[in-house]
């Protein structure tokens, strides 16, 4: 049994086997509309959702099975204890995806559970968003090699997209002037620079060496450079303003596109006049969009893979 969460544990075969899978699924999906038929999937949210609660609820579906969402504030999680509760939960579905402030929580439950558990972003990692940023890189290139070139905060997306590109052979470029606190292990962004395939950029750099970097990369990505968690939080509207005036030079504007046919990828939701204008939004929508839709698919090749233990579909 296997648990989604960094992917330092998984191979770069189990990665492209999956997302060749979600492609497979993605293209027939009728040939697999009933392949996980009986099987239930438990999510659990702390945190707000649009994408992660549609992708996995209608990809459960359309996989035959059925998904059972409940609200982190509405659950006994909040007034019990977490591995007696997580061990009740897996006694009655086969998989569980918790969104949690903490990446403690996450791995309480992988630690507790006797089912396979996806996170579905905490403040360390969002892995499922990498996945889907890989497949929809894979369909738009052609290759699983892809060059990227992140301009934003440094937090859980930026952590699970940098595992995966190095993990495929890519290239990741971080352009982060803010740090969001991840609590990653502190050998983790050294361990991915000796793999040869992660850099971190200076903040200082100029605009004709960055716009060198865009020109030469398959896609630039940015995030929300708030989390969630803290976006409407009156108590962060302070340090809010500090990181926008931070951040507020690399905003990925129609001058660093200029001139490049470089996609622009965004996890959503967006914040336009903020990472990025809104005239480079709406010229990617589109893009933007496939990646969003290509969470579903992802998704369902994972799920697929950690309920059956089998890639060979
Ligand atoms: N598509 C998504 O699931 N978006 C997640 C947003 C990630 C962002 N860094 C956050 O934690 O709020």
């Amino acid at each position: 049994m296997k648990h989604a969460n960094s992917f330092v544990d998984y191979t770069t075969d189990e990665l492209k086997g999956i997302l060749l899978l979600a492609e497979k699924i993605k293209q027939h999906p009728d040939d697999y509309s009933h392949i996980l038929d009986g099987k239930k999937l438990y999510t659990l949210f702390e945190k707000t959702s649009n994408r992660t609660y549609l992708s996995f609820s209608i990809g459960m579906e359309e996989l035959g099975g059925k998904a059972y969402n409940q609200l982190w504030k509405d659950s006994n999680f909040t007034i019990g204890d977490l591995m007696s509760e997580v061990k009740y939960v897996c006694r009655n579905v086969d998989c569980i995806m918790g969104r949690f402030k903490k990446a403690e929580t996450t791995e309480g439950f992988m630690k507790n559970a006797t089912v396979p558990v996806i996170n579905g972003c905490d403040n360390t990692f969002h892995p499922t968003q990498a996945l889907a940023d890989m497949l929809t890189l894979y369909e738009k290139t052609g290759h699983f090699e892809a060059k990227v070139l992140y301009i934003g905060a440094k937090n859980n997306t930026y952590n699970s997209l940098s595992e995966i590109v190095t993990k495929m052979g890519g290239m990741m470029y971080g352009l982060t002037p803010f740090s969001q606190v991840t609590n990653v292990p502190a050998d983790f962004y050294d361990k991915l620079t000796a793999t040869g395939h992660y850099k971190e950029l200076p903040t200082d750099i100029s605009k004709e060496e960055l716009k060198k970097v865009v020109a030469d990369v398959d896609c630039v990505y940015t995030d929300t450079w708030v989390d969630m968690e803290f976006f409407t939080n009156p108590d962060y509207a302070e340090k809010k303003n500090q990181i926008i005036n931070m951040m507020m030079p690399y905003q990925i504007d129609a001058a660093l596109m200029e001139g490049t046919d470089t996609m622009v990828f965004h996890d959503m939701p967006i914040h336009p006049g903020y990472e990025i204008t809104q005239d480079v939004m709406e010229k990617h929508l589109e893009t933007i969009l496939d990646e969003a839709e290509n969470r579903r698919h992802a998704e369902k090749g994972l799920l697929v893979y950690l309920i059956t233990g089998k890639l060979d579909w």
